[in-house]
């Protein structure tokens, strides 16, 4: 498995922590809920904030004998710890405005308390605060490194926010969240760390202290207190808690404890005798401990609640990729050293599915009885008996090489070979990026440049792991060198098998060009959209076959090319009405109809009608212009189609339909050649942030796409926006 540098020590990172994190992110999930279900409480009296601080104490000091202190707390509850009339010593909360008391002070619930243990010090008391505390760090580290292989991913810190490509469910949630809980898991950490830090005295201690002024310790003159600018002046919402003097000793103060400083303050003239700031170190507890426990902002609660659910997910999404990977990764030990060989397999691969695809061939040339060396092209070296090199990479970010990939061009230039090679190389991509398969095409054009090189096979690119696509390059490529070598379809895993059963409540004959149509109708509701896929298991089969999906009156119609001896088409042609199948339907958002573009135009070949078939007959999505493109062999294979094709024409959901017929009477003719003809109106659409859509065979699609950017470079004068396009072919 090719691994970055960035992606192993993300991985390495939560490897060795996850169980602490899952830990500390289950326990913080229960933690978030005490700051709101206290600030829930009604102990918080609405301005109480502005009321001054010898206000507060005229009136405590008339309802009670004695006050030994009030505070006020993250929540505006204000604790009063009293003498009452009768004796007793209480603490309570109280109203400011009139000093009675409004509750008993809220007893930590089993729960937090349980769960706070477990958060701070996994039951281990010291050891496990040291424990978590280094977690906390370790979770910091995850965090930016998982920032940093995100602004890869994207192509740069310009483009952090702009869509991420969808590959699979995993994938593209661990980047979508972590993009938006990068902030508040920094947050989170670091104010974990720093509180563990402190409480281990690690941090530097507040030099700060009391300096007393030079004001007499005599008993004054008693100018009453509560008269006096300071008590009359200083409000609740800027004071943490009072302690009032212990007994009538002059040297007994009043202990203010402000937001930022403490105060000693004579009990008799108001005189402030001594000041002590907070200091740096102090603030910095006081911002890490709100920031860490979310008390005093329900909003930040439930920010931290959310950061913790989104920690737990990134553990699972994290650990399903990671398997994942493990389990696709391929390993291919080499029979013929690297000087021996005659065939160089060299492989770019940022995930290691391109390795795969080297294997394959690899195989299949070593069945031949062929010499044949794989390696990375970061392995590039020099060749003795080579004469054909494969290249085979993926590309990357905006168009970059893979990692195992990035000294290949460094290597090439300073490596000499003795003979000439001949070369071919396959890019594998994904058309949903911008720079298709860019990479290759530079890997190409650096050999074509190289004097030891030359060309065999032109450039060929991959899109999304076809293997059919493969297929049909390693059987020009076979031919091109006078191999019959054939590569063996990979076993597929079943999908996830989540089987539903389908009646069949219709079909059509098969047809002139042995196609068929068969409506399905769910047993159980199901919510799906033409465009999504069908999962069939003919048979008790392990290997699904996938159809797109037409979405018409509820039902599912399936457009079907019966093959001579393909299992899965033959199975469903045996299919009579009312007969049940089972199968799974799979979300394709991709491919669902565009919900914002004022025109759209949809371009098929044969069966590849199907999902438009359902999409032209939908009447909710009556918001754009639509026109169909199809191409079959006769007019007797659209025969099949045309009923459902004219109802959508005279509803006026489509506004032109373009039909070509490859064994047309007069005229041979593919879509593309519609295409080229309807040159005006394929550019403005391109023009107007219009979308194409297209189906059916990956031959067609590749034409097709040719011929769009040979008209958006005509008409344009620019390339083809592939934003605009989306495809659906096999
Ligand atoms: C983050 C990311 C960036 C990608 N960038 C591109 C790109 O710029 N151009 C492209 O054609 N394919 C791009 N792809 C698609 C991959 O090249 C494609 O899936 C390839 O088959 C992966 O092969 P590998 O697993 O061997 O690396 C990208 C894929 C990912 C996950």
């Amino acid at each position: 498995m090719t691994i970055s540098i960035w992606r192993y020590s993300h991985l390495l990172l939560a490897l060795s922590s996850a169980i602490f994190i899952a830990l500390a992110a289950i326990t913080g999930t229960i933690l978030a809920f005490e700051p709101i279900s206290n600030q829930l409480k009604p102990y918080a009296v609405k301005e109480a904030g502005s009321l001054s601080l010898s206000k507060t104490i005229e009136r405590l000091k008339s309802e009670y004998d004695e006050i030994i202190y009030f505070e006020i707390d993250k929540n505006d509850f204000v604790t009063a710890s009293v003498v009452t009339k009768q004796g007793n010593s209480e603490t309570f909360y109280i109203n400011p405005f009139t000093s009675k008391k409004i509750g008993s002070v809220i007893e930590k619930a089993p729960i937090f308390k349980f769960a706070t243990n477990l958060h701070r010090s996994l039951f281990l008391k010291s050891t496990g605060r040291a424990i978590v505390g280094f977690v906390s760090f370790l979770l910091f580290l995850i965090a930016v490194t998982g920032l940093v292989l995100i602004v890869k991913r994207q192509g740069g810190v310009n483009y952090f926010f702009s869509k991420t490509i969808k590959e699979n469910f995993n994938q593209y949630y661990h980047v979508v969240i972590g993009k938006y809980a990068f902030i508040p898991i920094i947050i989170v950490t670091l104010s974990g760390v720093f509180l563990s830090l402190e409480r281990f005295s690690l941090v530097p201690e507040n030099k700060n202290s009391h300096v007393f002024n030079d004001t007499p310790t005599e008993k004054g003159f008693d100018t009453g207190i509560l008269n006096t600018k300071l008590f009359k002046t200083l409000t609740l919402s800027e004071i943490v808690r009072v302690e009032f003097p212990f007994s009538d000793d002059i040297e007994d103060y009043y202990i203010l404890k402000l937001h930022d400083k403490e105060l000693l303050v004579n009990q008799y003239d108001g005189n402030i005798v001594s000041e002590k700031k907070d200091g740096i170190i102090a603030m910095a507890t006081h911002w890490s401990l709100v920031l860490h426990t979310g008390q005093s902002s329900v909003l930040w609660s439930v920010i931290l609640f959310l950061t913790c659910m989104s920690i737990l997910f990134f553990i699972y999404s994290g650990f399903a990729m990671t398997l994942n990977r493990r389990k696709n990764s391929v390993k291919i030990k080499n029979k013929f050293s690297k000087d021996n060989a005659e065939y160089i397999i060299l492989i770019g691969s940022e995930t290691g599915s391109t390795f795969g695809f080297g294997k394959m061939l690899f195989n299949a040339l070593i069945a031949q009885r062929k010499s044949v060396y794989v390696s990375e092209l970061n392995s590039y070296s020099s060749y003795k008996n080579a004469k054909h090199l494969v290249v085979l990479t993926s590309t990357y970010g905006e168009g970059d090489s893979p990692i195992n990939a990035k000294g290949f061009e460094k290597l090439l230039h300073t490596t000499s070979q003795k003979n000439l090679i001949k070369y071919s190389v396959v890019g594998f991509g994904s058309l949903a990026y911008k720079g298709f398969c860019k990479y290759a095409i530079l890997v190409d054009s650096m050999l074509q440049a190289h004097q030891n090189y030359i060309p065999n096979l032109s450039l060929y690119k991959i899109n999304n792991q076809s293997f059919l696509e493969y297929k049909t390059w390693v059987k020009s490529w076979s031919q091109a060198n006078n191999l019959n070598i054939q590569i063996e379809e990979p076993p597929q895993q079943p999908a996830s098998k989540k089987i539903n059963f389908f009646k069949v409540v219709k079909r059509t004959k098969v047809n002139v060009d042995n196609s068929f149509l068969l409506e399905l109708a769910p047993v159980k509701k199901h919510k799906f959209k033409s465009g999504d896929l069908l999962s069939i298991y003919p048979k008790n089969e392990l290997v699904a076959r996938q159809y797109s999906i037409a979405k018409t009156n509820r039902n599912i119609l399936l457009s079907i090319k019966k093959h001579e001896f393909g299992i899965c088409s033959n199975f469903l042609n045996e299919l009579k009405v009312n007969d049940m199948i089972s199968a799974d339907i799979e979300q394709n958002k991709a491919f669902h109809f565009p919900k914002s573009s004022k025109e759209v135009i949809m371009v098929s070949n044969g069966t590849g009608i199907a999902p438009f078939l359902g999409m032209i007959s939908d009447e909710s999505l009556n918001h754009s212009k639509n026109y169909l493109f199809w191409g079959g062999r006769t007019n007797a294979s659209y025969q099949m189609y045309s009923k459902l094709i004219d109802d959508a024409f005279f509803n006026k959901r489509l506004s032109g339909i373009y039909l070509s017929f490859s064994q047309g009477e007069n005229q041979k003719k593919y879509v593309q050649n519609s295409l080229l003809e309807k040159e005006e109106l394929i550019s403005r659409v391109l023009k107007n942030n219009g979308v194409i859509m297209i189906c059916g065979s990956v031959a067609m699609q590749k034409g097709v796409l040719k011929t769009l950017e040979n008209i958006s470079m005509s008409w344009l004068d620019k390339p083809l926006n592939m934003k605009q396009i989306k495809t659906d072919c096999y």
